[in-house]
């Protein structure tokens, strides 16, 4: 790989974008090989949680703008469909997925962001949609992802004016699920992808479903959802295993079957 480094440690799969010197700006080769290492990851047995960083000073300070000299409009859509399409299924992973923001998380770098299911972020760290300074707006699917994440009025707020915002105020308004110091961040992230490592992995999977599609369907349709994955579930060792555990009072271990 040559934008993207990976590592498995202790059931967790790494993606750590590796372009320091450009505050890992997301270029072509990044996006494809960012495709290529999720789907292998989420192929893989030893893989329980994928966590997304960055190397250096920036989780990622957006797309390349670099790349855009050479754009027009149906090279532009194309390269927009493309990220689309990766972010789409980076959010659409069966397995859980954390952004653990280390610095800048700006424009594209900010909707991969999105595009996980939880964000933990280092104080110093600073995001922001600054696309619109560019006579952009945001193209990796931040437009829909925000306003659902936040809320259309804060949403607005950020994609129009283009303004950066602390890690603090992040969390405050809901765009993040924790702040925490930028030496601890590794520690704190790992002891949150902990947690989830503990349930049931296949629990987990149907969940994450149905909230994503769930809420962005009618109300019946998600209820639908909710009850039917209910059933499944019931069809698993792992829901014997985590109703066994609670009256035999003890620790469910669960083994994702
Ligand atoms: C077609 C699909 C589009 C999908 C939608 C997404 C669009 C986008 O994401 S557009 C990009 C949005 N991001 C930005 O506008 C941020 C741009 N960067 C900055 O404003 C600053 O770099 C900074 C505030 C994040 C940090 O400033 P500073 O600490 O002073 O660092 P430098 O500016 O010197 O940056 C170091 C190095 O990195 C290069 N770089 C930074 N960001 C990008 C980027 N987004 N694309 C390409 N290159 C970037 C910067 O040019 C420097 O490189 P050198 O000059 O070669 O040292």
């Amino acid at each position: 790989m040559e934008t993207v480094e990976t590592k498995i440690e202790n059931g967790i799969g790494w993606i750590i974008l590796n372009r320091p010197d450009k505050l890992n700006a997301i270029n072509l080769k990044m996006l494809e090989e960012l495709e290529e290492v999720t789907k292998n990851f989420e192929e893989n047995n030893d893989v329980k949680i994928i966590i997304f960083t960055g190397n250096g000073k920036a989780f990622s300070a957006g797309a390349d703008i670099s790349q855009f000299k050479e754009l027009n409009s149906i090279s532009a859509w194309n390269f927009a469909k493309k990220g689309r399409r990766v972010m789409d299924y980076i959010e659409s992973v069966s397995k859980p997925t954390i952004a653990m923001i280390n610095g800048y998380a700006l424009g594209g770098g900010l909707e991969l962001a999105l595009a996980c299911d939880f964000r933990i972020a280092a104080e110093e760290a600073s995001l922001g949609l600054p696309e619109i300074n560019l006579g952009i707006y945001p193209g990796f699917g931040g437009t829909q992802r925000l306003v659902r994440a936040i809320g259309k009025a804060k949403a607005m707020e950020l994609m129009m004016t283009g303004d950066r915002i602390s890690a603090k105020e992040a969390e405050r308004i809901g765009l993040v699920n924790k702040v925490v110091s930028l030496s601890s961040l590794k520690e704190e992230t790992i002891k949150f992808a902990g947690k989830l490592m503990e349930k049931s992995p296949i629990a987990l999977a149907i969940l994450k479903h149905i909230i994503l599609y769930g809420n962005d369907s009618p109300l019946l349709d998600g209820l639908n959802m909710e009850s039917l994955g209910w059933g499944v579930a019931f069809s698993t060792e792992d829901e014997k295993e985590g109703v066994s555990a609670f009256l035999e009072k003890r620790k469910a271990v669960f083994k994702g079957k």
